[in-house]
């Protein structure tokens, strides 16, 4: 699709990748063109932290900032005590308040990150939509919305038609969460002007039902944007790793852990995550994306230390890369590596080779370590182990490492 777009906003969204769907492109970019206009993104309260699926709303929100418009942040402090269903296989489970409230910390301090909040004319507003959902009341909601709902289009939309064709059902608490979605979208349009919704391409769904209930009820053309799903190159879907999700909060990665994930991007990712994931300019990224070999190695160091940065402040950043440095180029043994402590007792005189690498956790049993050594990928403080029965002395601490990105500290308690 060729990048005609007018306003800067719709221009640099398109060509680092975030537009997928748009509900009408060329009046949205009219808008853009013609002033600053506000815009919101809406996340659920279901973990204490974001992940990294959740940047590619957030950085959306962010490109919006940067170029003039009011990005207003939802907080689903409201639709998580219903849960989304959108293309989801089975119901989610419910979270109590408490946990709601919890989680709400939690994630308003990693937007916090990523786009100003304050009084100027393009200061982000955070929202909660606690605030006006808990106050429905049912019959009202359902004569004044509900009405405009058809049952036959709700149930047509793809992010519901799996769990209906399947025997999973799709429970009426889970049916009703578009229409309140909906109503966020009219609630934000009526109080703050916000005239776009953005999100995901899962909320496509939800998305254009607000589009219509404002234009039904209030006679006022919104435009809804989404992003495209973000797979890696291998066709993983990307947030959570087989390791776990990888969040945005330090309390649950650390930054160094952080720095890492974006380090072993894939070659053939590295140009559209440094789009996507970092605020380079774009001749710049094309620059790096151009490299080959070694030097691209060069090129994940940046997109590993900019989107640290962003999350987690330029220090931190520049801790996780002089601590990856010192591991990786001098061979030293690093603070922020994953440790796994190993009672003394249990390590007695000595572990065979093969048994030390199972048991700290970089093979997955003692057939899969021997191999490891064999194949010559296995290395104890830097020195390659030869032999998988060689008997490893007990020491306070020490370094292994399988092939070149996975390390652990051990240490004998
Ligand atoms: N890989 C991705 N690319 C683009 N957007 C994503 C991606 N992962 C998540 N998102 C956005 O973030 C929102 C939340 O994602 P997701 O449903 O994976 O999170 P979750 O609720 O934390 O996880 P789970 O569904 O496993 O409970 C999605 O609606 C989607 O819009
Ligand atoms: N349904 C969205 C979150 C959301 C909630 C309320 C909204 O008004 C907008 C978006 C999600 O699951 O990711």
């Amino acid at each position: 699709m060729k990048n005609m777009a007018k306003s800067e906003f719709l221009a640099e969204a398109k060509a680092r990748g975030f537009v997928f769907q748009c509900t009408d492109e060329e009046a949205l970019d009219a808008a853009c063109a013609a002033g600053s206009i506000a815009g919101y993104a809406g996340f659920d309260l279901t973990a204490e932290s974001l992940h990294v699926g959740h940047m590619i709303p957030i950085m959306l929100l962010r490109l919006f900032q940067k170029h003039g418009h009011r990005p207003v942040a939802l907080m689903g402090g409201g639709t998580t005590r219903i849960g989304d269903p959108s293309f989801r296989e089975e119901a989610r489970q419910l979270l109590s308040d408490e946990q709601i409230a919890k989680n709400l910390i939690g994630i308003r301090a990693n937007i916090e990150a990523f786009i100003s909040f304050g009084d100027g004319p393009n200061d982000a507003v955070l929202v909660n939509n606690a605030d006006w959902l808990d106050r429905l009341s049912y019959i009202e909601l359902l004569r004044e919305v509900g009405v405009h709902f058809s049952v036959n289009r709700m149930l047509s939309f793809d992010s519901v038609r799996s769990r209906l064709e399947r025997e999973q059902g799709l429970t009426f608490l889970e049916f009703n969460y578009s229409i309140l979605q909906s109503y966020d979208f009219r609630a934000l349009s009526r109080q703050y002007g916000v005239v776009l919704q953005m999100g995901g391409s899962d909320q496509w769904g939800n998305i254009v039902s607000g589009v219509d209930l404002v234009r039904r009820t209030d006679q006022k053309g919104v435009f809804g944007l989404t992003t495209p799903l973000i797979t890696t190159a291998s066709g993983a879907k990307m947030g959570k790793s087989a390791a776990g999700a990888v969040w945005l909060s330090a309390e649950k990665l650390s930054p160094y852990h952080y720095w890492q994930f974006w380090r072993n991007t894939e070659d053939a990712d590295v140009g559209r995550f440094l789009k996507l994931f970092t605020d380079l300019p774009l001749d710049e990224i094309a620059r790096l994306e151009a490299l080959g070999g070694a030097e691209l190695n060069g090129a994940k160091v940046i997109l590993a230390t900019e989107a640290t940065a962003l999350a987690h402040g330029r220090a931190a950043a520049a801790d996780a890369a002089a601590t990856a440095h010192k591991i990786f180029s001098q061979g030293g043994v690093a603070e922020g590596l994953p440790r796994v402590e190993i009672p003394a007792a249990e390590f007695g005189a000595g572990l065979a080779a093969f048994a030390l690498f199972a048991r700290a956790g970089l093979a997955a049993s003692n057939g899969e370590a021997r191999r490891l050594i064999r194949g010559g990928g296995a290395r104890l403080n830097d020195e390659v182990v030869g032999d998988e029965a060689q008997v490893i002395a007990p020491a306070a601490e020490m370094k292994l490492s399988a092939g070149k990105k996975h390390h652990v500290l051990v240490k004998l308690t």
